[in-house]
């Protein structure tokens, strides 16, 4: 019997979408409001899950404790008030993406929830643009 034990979490992060490669005009088109070269933010909210088997002596499928400090060191240490583009090196030659974010957000975790275990993030970019990724 599996059960999804899921933490809530959230981040304030900058973020400019483009592709250096291509001319100004193309990134406009592509990417809109989101390729200002000036940056914006957005307030992410990030839901994180793991799916597993009850531990029959604590009841626990992970302790949610547990997953909310590593969300707290993978996650929020590593992009809260962060400028995405410049400052957090996954992002240095990858596009962040609600969809990229996700991943490497997933990446970062991964290791180290129990490999029996089920991991998925759903990341909102906004309250109505939402991604899921579960590897
Ligand atoms: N597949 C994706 N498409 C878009 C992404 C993305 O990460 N993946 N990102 C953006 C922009 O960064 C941003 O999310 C656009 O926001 P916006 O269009 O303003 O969305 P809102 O929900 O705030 O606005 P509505 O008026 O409700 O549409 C663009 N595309
Ligand atoms: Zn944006």
């Amino acid at each position: 019997m599996k059960v999804k034990v899921s933490r809530r979490a959230h981040f304030n992060a900058a973020h400019r979408l483009y592709r250096p490669d291509w001319q100004d005009e193309k990134n406009e088109a592509v990417f809109g409001k989101c390729n200002n070269p000036n940056f914006h933010g957005h307030n992410y909210e990030l839901i994180v899950s793991v799916t597993g088997e009850i531990d029959p002596e604590t009841g626990f499928v992970i302790d949610v404790k547990i997953l909310k400090d590593l969300i707290k060191s993978e996650v929020e240490d590593a992009f809260d008030h962060k400028n995405l583009n410049v400052e957090v090196p996954e992002f240095k030659k990858l596009n962040p993406t609600a969809e990229n974010i996700a991943v490497v957000i997933w990446n970062k975790l991964r290791p180290h929830i129990k490999s029996s275990d089920e991991l998925e993030v759903v990341l909102y970019e906004t309250p109505r643009n939402f991604v899921t990724f579960s590897g």
